[in-house]
């Protein structure tokens, strides 16, 4: 029998509750999800579900959280800086220090890693080219559009080779073109062994890419399985028909109905 891989990412119970003048709203609600190496999961759900909360969580920007998670076997409550080494992060938004360009912004990242330098500009110069951006090398980023900027981003998050990268809304902003790209690198990566941590709202996307759906809604997971295993529990046909009928946000004709009516009385 093959043996399963020890998990790469283990979470146990996890809350979490952010104070709202003296109340807590707790956001998380008791989340456990062991996920093995070389997987691509696509963590979904409606706006306020929990997906990015869980996400900064994961890579250790909100210590503040209950419950036990280990990340390639360190403990992210006693050891976030090896984890930090380890992972990669790609938020659908970032402060980009504006007055840089992309070559001095990622050369920037690179030395914040402990990378050698020949190995900073090599990476720079093939991650570049590879979306199309470096003959934008050294322009200052104030003057780039959101995708381009969202590019920057994406590389910024690959170019330690992180074993696992965890994405929040990455292709916010991209053109086709460059959705492709990444959802291929993805896929690449997941081969070699890299694990993908993919919240995001395409659900055609997350269809396509993922070998595991979580769907959280309100702080807690509604439905976990490989796409396949889903569709045929629920008999759904896709991942949006699924998401809605499991998060109760169907009815959206009437809704926008009724909007119409709103400007029309
Ligand atoms: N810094 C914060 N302080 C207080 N409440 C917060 C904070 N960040 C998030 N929340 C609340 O936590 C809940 C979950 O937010 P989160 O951003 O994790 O959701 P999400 O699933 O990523 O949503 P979206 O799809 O809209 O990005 C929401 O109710 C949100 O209002």
């Amino acid at each position: 029998m093959l043996e399963k891989s020890p998990a790469v990412i283990s979470i146990q119970n996890l809350e979490k509750s952010y104070q709202n003048g003296r109340q807590a709203n707790k956001v998380l609600k008791g989340i456990n999800i062991e996920i093995q190496p070389g997987q691509i999961i696509g963590y979904i759900g409606p706006n306020g579900a929990g997906k990015s909360t869980t996400v900064k969580i994961l890579c250790g920007l909100l210590p503040d959280f209950e419950g036990d998670i280990t990340i390639l076997g360190y403990d992210l409550r006693t050891q976030p800086i090896e984890i930090k080494k380890r992972i990669g992060y790609i938020p659908e938004n970032a402060a980009l220090y504006d007055t840089l360009t992309p070559r001095e912004y990622l050369q920037f990242v690179g030395e914040l890693h402990g990378m050698a330098h020949d190995d900073i500009n090599q990476k720079i110069g093939k991650l570049l080219n590879l979306f199309e951006m470096k003959a934008h090398a050294d322009e200052r980023l104030n003057s780039f559009s959101k995708g381009m900027r969202q590019k920057i981003l994406i590389i910024s998050g690959l170019i330690h080779n992180p074993a696992i990268i965890f994405m929040d809304e990455p292709l916010s902003g991209l053109d086709a073109n460059s959705v492709i790209i990444v959802k291929e690198i993805l896929t690449q990566l997941a081969r070699d062994g890299k694990t993908i941590f993919y919240s995001s709202h395409i659900m055609d996307v997350v269809e396509k890419i993922s070998d595991r759906i979580i769907l959280i809604d309100n702080g807690n997971i509604v439905a976990d399985g490989s796409f396949a295993d889903l569709n045929s529990k629920d008999h759904t046909g896709s991942l949006e028909k699924l998401f809605t009928e499991l998060t109760g946000t169907s009815g959206h004709s009437k809704k926008a109905e009724e909007i119409i009516h709103v400007f029309e009385n």
